[in-house]
């Protein structure tokens, strides 16, 4: 099944566009739990309210030996109508790219991954020939400087809209999509109004201070969905042994709200 008929299944099934991230710092963790633990608590209790998990390598990789397999059983955890993001933000020379995209899918078994676009097309085609795989490239971030490059006006227009442009003439196989952060709303509205159909990854809301009601509704609007990420307000909400429940009571909050957004 491809990414976006899974995805749409996890939608509908759920009720929910909350992908919840996965970001495990074991400084952070509950006394006593470790970081797959941590992880295979958060999913079993949210899986059912989420249309997407996105574990970030970053707090894998930074795990040292284990982390690369550590991860590997957290995406496996994950029950299979549910997509995994990894969110790893890719981009290298091709022959490399190749690596990395064998990694993400063949290796790792992730359903999508985020990508940098700066190294241009040939950087990211050994992910886009993943037909039945979702692409997320980066477009207008949530951090506070991502306007140092991504706002410079390239002829008349931002470079965030030239990559939104440029993904959307690349999407020949309808499997790509954009990462448009939430603490932007009026840049994430421009982009939803320019392109109705790409599906967009919006990060940014909770710890980052996004507009949750911004980010729904600008996200999604006609057949373009927004996929609303939400890490540590939900992962950390206890930091104690009850940190799944915690985390439950979280992510049902969030997509209620979110549900009550889309029906004003
Ligand atoms: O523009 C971006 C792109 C990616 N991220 C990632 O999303 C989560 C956000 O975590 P919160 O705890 O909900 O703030 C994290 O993994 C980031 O690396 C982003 O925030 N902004």
């Amino acid at each position: 099944m491809n990414f976006l008929t899974k995805i749409t299944g996890a939608r509908r099934h759920n009720q929910s566009c909350l992908c919840v991230g996965l970001d495990p710092e074991p400084g952070k963790l509950p006394a006593g739990i470790g970081v797959f633990e941590f992880c295979k608590g958060i999913i079993d209790a949210t899986y059912d309210l989420v249309c997407a998990y996105k574990p970030n390598a970053a707090f894998f990789e930074a795990l040292r030996d284990d982390g690369c397999s550590t991860l590997k059983k957290v995406i496996n955890t994950v029950p299979n109508n549910i997509p995994v993001i990894l969110d790893a933000k890719r981009g290298d020379i091709g022959n490399t790219a190749k690596a990395y995209a064998r990694s993400a899918f063949d290796e790792l078994g992730a359903n999508a991954v985020t990508v940098n676009p700066y190294m241009g097309f040939d950087s990211l085609e050994p992910f886009i020939e993943y037909s039945d795989k979702g692409i997320f490239v980066l477009c207008r971030t949530s951090n506070p400087g991502a306007a140092d490059f991504q706002s410079l006006d390239c002829g008349g227009k931002p470079l965030y809209q030239v990559v939104a442009d440029k993904v959307e003439s690349w999407n020949r196989q309808g499997n790509l999509g954009l990462v448009v952060g939430a603490t932007q709303p009026d840049e994430l509205k421009a982009i939803r109004d320019a392109h109705p159909t790409l599906p967009l990854l919006i990060p940014g809301v909770g710890a980052q201070g996004g507009s949750l009601e911004l980010s729904v509704k600008y996200g999604n609007t006609g057949d373009g969905l927004g996929i609303i990420n939400v890490s540590r307000q939900i992962i950390y909400a206890s930091s104690g042994p009850d940190f799944a429940a915690a985390a439950r009571t979280a992510a049902l909050k969030l997509r209620d709200e979110i549900n009550r957004y889309l029906a004003e």
